[in-house]
Protein backbone atom coordinates (compact mmCIF):
# COMPACT_ATOMS: atom_id res chain seq x y z
CA UNK A 1 0.00 0.00 0.00
CA UNK A 2 1.01 3.66 -0.68
CA UNK A 3 2.88 5.15 2.69
CA UNK A 4 1.50 8.50 1.97
CA UNK A 5 -2.01 6.85 2.34
CA UNK A 6 -3.43 6.81 5.94
CA UNK A 7 -7.43 6.35 5.55
CA UNK A 8 -9.80 5.50 3.21
CA UNK A 9 -13.19 6.36 3.21
CA UNK A 10 -16.03 4.88 1.24
CA UNK A 11 -18.86 6.82 -1.53
CA UNK A 12 -22.84 5.73 -1.28
CA UNK A 13 -21.07 3.00 -4.19
CA UNK A 14 -18.49 2.03 -1.60
CA UNK A 15 -15.98 2.91 -4.25
CA UNK A 16 -12.96 3.71 -1.55
CA UNK A 17 -12.03 7.21 -1.48
CA UNK A 18 -7.78 7.60 -0.75
CA UNK A 19 -7.28 10.31 1.95
CA UNK A 20 -3.58 11.30 1.36
CA UNK A 21 -1.64 11.35 4.73
CA UNK A 22 -0.29 14.63 5.86
CA UNK A 23 1.93 16.48 3.69
CA UNK A 24 4.21 17.91 5.79
CA UNK A 25 5.33 16.81 9.08
CA UNK A 26 4.09 20.28 10.67
CA UNK A 27 0.38 19.03 9.20
CA UNK A 28 0.69 15.90 11.23
CA UNK A 29 1.75 17.58 14.29
CA UNK A 30 -1.25 20.10 13.43
CA UNK A 31 -3.66 17.14 12.27
CA UNK A 32 -2.89 14.89 15.93
CA UNK A 33 -3.36 18.42 17.97
CA UNK A 34 -7.08 19.33 16.63
CA UNK A 35 -7.72 15.38 16.96
CA UNK A 36 -6.87 15.54 20.45
CA UNK A 37 -8.33 19.33 21.09
CA UNK A 38 -11.53 19.02 24.00
CA UNK A 39 -11.31 22.09 25.73
CA UNK A 40 -14.19 22.77 27.80
CA UNK A 41 -14.58 26.34 26.58
CA UNK A 42 -15.34 25.06 22.82
CA UNK A 43 -17.79 22.14 23.94
CA UNK A 44 -19.49 23.33 26.70
CA UNK A 45 -19.93 26.81 24.45
CA UNK A 46 -21.01 24.66 21.32
CA UNK A 47 -23.38 23.12 23.36
CA UNK A 48 -25.72 25.81 23.95
CA UNK A 49 -27.25 25.42 20.95
CA UNK A 50 -25.03 23.27 18.57
CA UNK A 51 -23.00 24.80 16.85
CA UNK A 52 -19.43 24.02 17.35
CA UNK A 53 -16.60 26.93 16.78
CA UNK A 54 -13.47 27.11 16.96
CA UNK A 55 -13.08 31.04 16.89
CA UNK A 56 -12.88 33.87 18.84
CA UNK A 57 -15.62 36.29 19.56
CA UNK A 58 -16.86 40.05 19.09
CA UNK A 59 -19.18 43.14 19.96
CA UNK A 60 -20.34 44.55 23.41
CA UNK A 61 -21.46 42.43 26.37
CA UNK A 62 -24.19 42.11 27.17
CA UNK A 63 -24.50 42.78 30.57
CA UNK A 64 -28.62 42.78 31.19
CA UNK A 65 -28.38 39.15 29.86
CA UNK A 66 -25.22 38.32 32.44
CA UNK A 67 -27.30 39.61 35.27
CA UNK A 68 -26.12 39.11 39.14
CA UNK A 69 -22.17 37.46 39.18
CA UNK A 70 -23.46 35.58 42.68
CA UNK A 71 -26.80 34.47 41.32
CA UNK A 72 -26.21 30.55 41.01
CA UNK A 73 -26.83 30.44 37.21
CA UNK A 74 -24.43 33.58 36.32
CA UNK A 75 -21.81 31.15 34.89
CA UNK A 76 -24.11 29.30 32.57
CA UNK A 77 -25.37 33.21 31.39
CA UNK A 78 -21.51 33.93 30.73
CA UNK A 79 -20.95 30.45 28.46
CA UNK A 80 -24.10 31.38 26.68
CA UNK A 81 -22.91 34.95 26.49
CA UNK A 82 -19.17 33.90 25.12
CA UNK A 83 -20.63 31.61 22.24
CA UNK A 84 -23.26 34.36 21.31
CA UNK A 85 -20.06 36.97 20.66
CA UNK A 86 -18.64 33.80 18.88
CA UNK A 87 -21.42 33.31 16.67
CA UNK A 88 -21.92 36.98 16.32
CA UNK A 89 -17.95 36.75 14.67
CA UNK A 90 -19.33 34.26 11.87
CA UNK A 91 -22.65 36.05 11.48
CA UNK A 92 -19.85 39.24 9.94
CA UNK A 93 -17.66 36.99 8.06
CA UNK A 94 -20.50 35.66 6.51
CA UNK A 95 -21.92 39.20 5.93
CA UNK A 96 -18.73 39.90 4.00
CA UNK A 97 -19.24 37.11 1.38
CA UNK A 98 -21.82 39.17 -1.10
CA UNK A 99 -24.28 37.81 -2.31
CA UNK A 100 -24.76 33.90 -2.13
CA UNK A 101 -27.41 31.99 -3.43
CA UNK A 102 -28.97 28.48 -3.15
CA UNK A 103 -27.27 27.29 -6.15
CA UNK A 104 -24.01 28.48 -5.35
CA UNK A 105 -21.07 26.03 -3.74
CA UNK A 106 -18.76 28.00 -0.94
CA UNK A 107 -15.54 26.69 0.59
CA UNK A 108 -14.24 27.10 4.36
CA UNK A 109 -10.93 26.42 4.14
CA UNK A 110 -9.53 24.83 7.88
CA UNK A 111 -13.49 24.10 8.66
CA UNK A 112 -12.84 22.85 12.57
CA UNK A 113 -16.41 21.02 13.92
CA UNK A 114 -18.08 22.91 11.57
CA UNK A 115 -20.15 25.67 12.81
CA UNK A 116 -19.56 28.63 10.32
CA UNK A 117 -20.62 26.29 7.86
CA UNK A 118 -24.18 25.29 9.40
CA UNK A 119 -24.46 28.96 9.66
CA UNK A 120 -23.72 29.52 5.98
CA UNK A 121 -25.90 26.92 4.84
CA UNK A 122 -28.63 28.24 7.21
CA UNK A 123 -28.05 31.85 5.57
CA UNK A 124 -28.04 31.23 2.44
CA UNK A 125 -29.56 27.88 1.71
CA UNK A 126 -26.21 27.36 -0.36
CA UNK A 127 -24.04 23.82 -0.19
CA UNK A 128 -20.62 24.03 1.85
CA UNK A 129 -17.48 22.10 1.66
CA UNK A 130 -15.27 22.40 4.41
CA UNK A 131 -11.75 20.83 4.80
CA UNK A 132 -9.87 20.07 7.96
CA UNK A 133 -7.11 18.11 8.91
CA UNK A 134 -7.90 16.42 11.56
CA UNK A 135 -10.14 13.14 10.95
CA UNK A 136 -11.42 13.95 14.61
CA UNK A 137 -12.99 17.61 13.06
CA UNK A 138 -14.69 16.00 9.91
CA UNK A 139 -16.29 13.39 11.76
CA UNK A 140 -18.00 15.72 14.10
CA UNK A 141 -18.89 18.32 11.44
CA UNK A 142 -20.51 15.43 9.56
CA UNK A 143 -22.01 14.32 12.42
CA UNK A 144 -23.74 17.53 13.23
CA UNK A 145 -24.70 17.60 9.56
CA UNK A 146 -26.64 14.36 9.84
CA UNK A 147 -28.58 15.48 12.95
CA UNK A 148 -29.52 18.83 11.03
CA UNK A 149 -30.44 16.76 7.98
CA UNK A 150 -28.42 19.05 6.00
CA UNK A 151 -25.40 16.68 5.11
CA UNK A 152 -26.64 16.96 1.20
CA UNK A 153 -25.73 20.94 1.49
CA UNK A 154 -22.23 20.60 3.79
CA UNK A 155 -19.66 18.31 4.10
CA UNK A 156 -15.96 18.34 5.88
CA UNK A 157 -13.27 16.16 4.51
CA UNK A 158 -9.76 15.56 5.34
CA UNK A 159 -7.54 17.35 3.56
CA UNK A 160 -4.83 19.89 3.21
CA UNK A 161 -6.40 23.38 2.29
CA UNK A 162 -3.27 24.14 0.41
CA UNK A 163 -3.95 21.63 -2.39
CA UNK A 164 -8.27 20.68 -2.32
CA UNK A 165 -10.14 18.82 -4.64
CA UNK A 166 -12.37 21.61 -5.76
CA UNK A 167 -12.95 22.51 -9.18
CA UNK A 168 -11.08 25.24 -10.84
CA UNK A 169 -12.93 28.41 -11.01
CA UNK A 170 -16.35 26.73 -8.97
CA UNK A 171 -16.71 28.40 -6.11
CA UNK A 172 -19.30 31.42 -5.29
CA UNK A 173 -16.33 32.48 -2.61
CA UNK A 174 -13.94 30.92 0.15
CA UNK A 175 -13.10 31.82 4.00
CA UNK A 176 -10.49 31.13 6.52
CA UNK A 177 -11.75 31.49 9.67
CA UNK A 178 -8.72 31.53 12.48
CA UNK A 179 -7.04 28.85 10.24
CA UNK A 180 -4.72 31.09 7.51
CA UNK A 181 -1.72 30.93 10.46
CA UNK A 182 -1.38 27.14 9.51
CA UNK A 183 -0.12 27.99 6.06
CA UNK A 184 2.24 29.56 4.09
CA UNK A 185 0.12 32.71 2.81
CA UNK A 186 1.48 32.46 -1.24
CA UNK A 187 0.45 29.02 -1.21
CA UNK A 188 -2.80 29.36 0.58
CA UNK A 189 -3.80 32.25 -1.50
CA UNK A 190 -3.26 30.55 -5.04
CA UNK A 191 -5.58 27.45 -3.74
CA UNK A 192 -8.27 30.25 -2.94
CA UNK A 193 -7.83 32.22 -6.50
CA UNK A 194 -7.48 29.16 -8.15
CA UNK A 195 -10.74 27.57 -6.53
CA UNK A 196 -13.05 30.75 -6.87
CA UNK A 197 -14.53 31.79 -10.11
CA UNK A 198 -13.69 35.55 -11.14
CA UNK A 199 -15.62 38.13 -9.53
CA UNK A 200 -15.67 35.62 -6.72
CA UNK A 201 -15.26 36.29 -2.84
CA UNK A 202 -12.86 35.56 -0.25
CA UNK A 203 -12.81 36.29 3.28
CA UNK A 204 -10.63 35.78 6.21
CA UNK A 205 -10.45 36.66 9.72
CA UNK A 206 -7.74 36.08 11.24
CA UNK A 207 -5.07 37.67 14.13
CA UNK A 208 -1.75 39.22 12.73
CA UNK A 209 1.46 40.91 14.35
CA UNK A 210 1.14 44.61 13.45
CA UNK A 211 4.32 45.77 11.09
CA UNK A 212 3.80 49.12 12.94
CA UNK A 213 4.93 47.23 16.37
CA UNK A 214 8.29 45.98 14.65
CA UNK A 215 8.21 42.61 15.07
CA UNK A 216 6.39 39.71 16.54
CA UNK A 217 5.95 40.74 20.05
CA UNK A 218 6.21 38.16 23.63
CA UNK A 219 3.10 37.62 23.25
CA UNK A 220 2.35 37.05 20.14
CA UNK A 221 5.32 34.06 20.09
CA UNK A 222 3.55 32.95 23.10
CA UNK A 223 0.45 32.66 21.13
CA UNK A 224 2.44 30.81 18.35
CA UNK A 225 3.62 28.50 20.97
CA UNK A 226 0.03 27.43 22.46
CA UNK A 227 -1.39 26.68 19.38
CA UNK A 228 1.61 25.42 17.08
CA UNK A 229 1.00 27.94 14.66
CA UNK A 230 2.77 30.50 13.12
CA UNK A 231 1.26 34.11 12.97
CA UNK A 232 2.00 36.13 9.61
CA UNK A 233 1.92 39.69 9.62
CA UNK A 234 -0.69 42.60 8.51
CA UNK A 235 1.98 43.29 5.41
CA UNK A 236 2.54 39.82 4.35
CA UNK A 237 -1.35 39.23 4.21
CA UNK A 238 -1.93 42.44 1.24
CA UNK A 239 1.22 41.54 -0.22
CA UNK A 240 0.49 37.50 -0.48
CA UNK A 241 -3.08 38.32 -1.45
CA UNK A 242 -2.27 41.07 -4.03
CA UNK A 243 0.27 37.97 -5.33
CA UNK A 244 -3.02 35.79 -6.25
CA UNK A 245 -5.20 38.70 -8.26
CA UNK A 246 -7.32 38.51 -4.29
CA UNK A 247 -7.91 42.48 -4.34
CA UNK A 248 -9.00 43.63 -1.22
CA UNK A 249 -12.39 45.32 -1.07
CA UNK A 250 -13.11 45.32 3.41
CA UNK A 251 -10.57 45.46 5.53
CA UNK A 252 -11.94 45.85 9.15
CA UNK A 253 -9.58 46.08 12.26
CA UNK A 254 -11.55 44.01 14.76
CA UNK A 255 -9.54 44.27 17.54
CA UNK A 256 -11.64 46.86 20.01
CA UNK A 257 -14.64 44.95 18.87
CA UNK A 258 -13.01 41.45 20.28
CA UNK A 259 -11.89 42.98 23.36
CA UNK A 260 -15.11 42.43 24.98
CA UNK A 261 -14.97 38.89 24.64
CA UNK A 262 -11.67 38.35 25.60
CA UNK A 263 -11.96 40.53 28.94
CA UNK A 264 -15.54 38.31 29.65
CA UNK A 265 -14.06 35.01 29.07
CA UNK A 266 -11.06 36.22 31.28
CA UNK A 267 -13.09 35.80 34.30
CA UNK A 268 -15.06 32.61 33.39
CA UNK A 269 -14.10 29.11 35.15
CA UNK A 270 -13.00 28.16 31.48
CA UNK A 271 -10.36 29.84 30.84
CA UNK A 272 -7.09 28.13 29.07
CA UNK A 273 -4.25 30.39 30.08
CA UNK A 274 -3.60 32.17 26.45
CA UNK A 275 -6.41 34.99 27.79
CA UNK A 276 -3.75 37.73 29.03
CA UNK A 277 -1.22 37.24 25.60
CA UNK A 278 -4.45 37.99 24.01
CA UNK A 279 -5.50 40.81 25.90
CA UNK A 280 -1.81 42.32 26.45
CA UNK A 281 -0.88 42.13 21.98
CA UNK A 282 -3.82 43.32 20.99
CA UNK A 283 -3.83 46.37 24.20
CA UNK A 284 0.03 46.92 23.54
CA UNK A 285 -0.85 47.11 19.65
CA UNK A 286 1.50 44.31 18.93
CA UNK A 287 -1.60 42.37 17.51
CA UNK A 288 -4.71 42.89 15.72
CA UNK A 289 -7.82 40.98 14.90
CA UNK A 290 -8.60 41.72 11.29
CA UNK A 291 -11.33 40.84 8.62
CA UNK A 292 -10.09 41.30 4.78
CA UNK A 293 -12.53 40.91 1.98
CA UNK A 294 -11.27 39.99 -1.19
CA UNK A 295 -12.89 40.35 -4.54
CA UNK A 296 -10.84 37.30 -6.81
CA UNK A 297 -10.57 39.17 -10.20
C1 LIG B 1 -8.59 27.39 14.98
S1 LIG B 1 -9.32 26.16 14.01
C2 LIG B 1 -10.57 27.10 13.15
C3 LIG B 1 -11.77 26.24 12.79
C4 LIG B 1 -12.93 26.93 12.09
N1 LIG B 1 -12.49 27.76 10.98
C5 LIG B 1 -13.78 27.74 13.04
O1 LIG B 1 -13.89 28.94 12.86
O2 LIG B 1 -14.37 27.15 13.95
C6 LIG B 1 -8.08 25.87 12.79
C7 LIG B 1 -8.46 24.83 11.75
O3 LIG B 1 -7.53 24.89 10.67
C8 LIG B 1 -7.32 23.58 10.22
N2 LIG B 1 -6.08 23.52 9.43
C9 LIG B 1 -4.84 23.93 9.78
N3 LIG B 1 -3.98 23.71 8.76
C10 LIG B 1 -4.70 23.15 7.76
C11 LIG B 1 -4.39 22.68 6.45
N4 LIG B 1 -3.16 22.75 5.94
N5 LIG B 1 -5.39 22.16 5.71
C12 LIG B 1 -6.65 22.07 6.19
N6 LIG B 1 -7.00 22.49 7.42
C13 LIG B 1 -6.04 23.02 8.20
C14 LIG B 1 -7.30 22.76 11.46
O4 LIG B 1 -7.47 21.39 11.14
C15 LIG B 1 -8.48 23.40 12.22
O5 LIG B 1 -9.67 22.78 11.79
C1 LIG C 1 -6.54 34.54 16.48
C2 LIG C 1 -5.56 33.41 16.50
C3 LIG C 1 -4.13 33.73 16.53
C4 LIG C 1 -6.02 32.16 16.48
C5 LIG C 1 -5.18 30.94 16.44
C6 LIG C 1 -6.03 29.80 15.97
C7 LIG C 1 -6.92 29.27 17.02
C8 LIG C 1 -6.34 28.21 17.83
C9 LIG C 1 -8.17 29.73 17.21
C10 LIG C 1 -9.14 29.33 18.25
O1 LIG C 1 -9.31 27.97 18.44
P1 LIG C 1 -10.06 27.42 19.74
O2 LIG C 1 -11.44 27.97 19.80
O3 LIG C 1 -9.92 25.94 19.72
O4 LIG C 1 -9.18 28.03 20.93
P2 LIG C 1 -9.60 28.16 22.49
O5 LIG C 1 -9.57 26.80 23.05
O6 LIG C 1 -8.58 29.12 23.04
O7 LIG C 1 -11.00 28.75 22.54
MG1 LIG D 1 -12.61 28.48 21.42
Amino acid sequence: MDSSVTSTEFTATDAPVRIPGPATPYQGDIARYWDGEARPVNLRLGDVDGLYHHHYGIGDVDDTALGDPQDSEYEKKLIAELHRLESAQAEVLLGHLGDIGSEDTLVDAGCGRGGSMVMAHQRFGCKVEGVTLSAKQADFANRRAHELRIQDHVRARVCNMLATPFETGRAAASWNNESSMYVDLQDLFAEHSRILKVGGRYVTITGCWNPRYGQPSKWVSQINAHFECNIHSRREYMRAMADHRLVPQAVVDLTPDTLPYWELRATSSLVTGIEDAFINSYKDGSFQYLLIAADRV
